[in-house]
């Protein structure tokens, strides 16, 4: 079966997007096609656009090893550019049902042509597992907090970033016997209270650019311990997102970029 799609990225966190109809057992498998860096396309998400009864528009999101997941911070700013660009909403403010929920989005910024650049989403509210717990994970002593803000995210805080420590812990983190149902891992570096370093290995396609879900749970997680304040640049190689913690509202939101790679036709294997 032949699929149109397009490629776009979110500070480096990749996805293809179709608005194709697969059979409902084809989207994980599609995605594991498709996203393969070697024989598909090559991507770190495969995202379905639907329609929605009680949004404007559904997002459905698989991780590139074709697990499902409930939510994806850059996938939501990546998807919405999409259906913006494409008219298949109305106006620059509309809402995106999730399995998280339904998230309002605005188009902050477009380009000349009219297409968006900056996309500011509604993260929701987060649910605090702990905030603190040490695990022993390949003879190292780790300090992680945990939340879910749609996916479950482990928030260690380090003095030195290291992308090899990130790819040699991550896996084991990710599927550690504490998280049932895995868990995406952060390392964070605080700079000053209004900004930080992050690097994730996410739960279901390892090591990306950078991860909106994963950034917010380091802002949530760095404020609730004091080390940040509730406005801040979070910065993954990648890009930077900005985000804010509305603590009387009880939401949050996230603010950063989203560009077009390519589009074109791939023959699903
Ligand atoms: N890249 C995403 C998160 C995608 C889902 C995650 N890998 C999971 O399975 O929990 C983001 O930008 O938030």
């Amino acid at each position: 079966m032949k699929i149109d799609f397009i490629k776009i990225h979110g500070i480096g966190n990749d996805f293809i997007i179709t608005k194709d109809q697969l059979e409902p057992g084809d989207y994980s498998r599609g995605a594991k096609s498709i996203c393969n860096r070697r024989f598909g396309v090559g991507a770190d998400g495969f995202m379905a656009v639907e329609k929605s009864l009680k949004a404007d528009v559904k997002m459905v999101y698989y991780n590139n090893d074709g697990s499902l997941a409930n939510m994806c911070g850059n996938g939501l700013r990546s998807f919405s550019k999409y259906v913006f660009d494409n008219k298949e909403v109305k106006g620059r403010r509309f809402t995106v049902e999730t399995l998280d929920g339904i998230k309002p989005v605005e188009i902050t910024e477009v380009d000349p042509r009219g297409r968006a650049e900056k996309i500011k989403v509604e993260m929701g509210w987060y649910q605090l597992d702990f905030l603190s717990k040490i695990l022993e994970v390949q003879g190292e002593t780790l300090e992680l907090g945990s939340l879910i803000l749609g996916v479950p995210h482990g928030v260690i805080f380090e003095k030195r970033l290291s992308e090899e420590r990130l790819k040699s812990l991550g896996p084991a983190v990710e599927s550690h016997p504490l998280f049932s149902e895995g868990i995406n891992v952060n390392f964070a570096k605080v700079l000053d209270g209004e900004n930080v370093e992050i690097i994730t290995w996410e739960r279901g396609c390892g090591y990306t650019l950078g991860c909106g879900t994963g950034m917010t749970a380091v802002v949530v997680l760095g404020n609730l311990l004091g080390k940040l304040s509730r406005k801040v640049k979070a910065h993954s190689p990648g890009g930077t997102l900005e985000i804010e913690i509305l603590e009387r509202e009880k939401r949050i939101t996230m603010e950063g970029p989203a560009e077009t790679i390519c589009e074109g036709t791939y023959e699903l294997k």
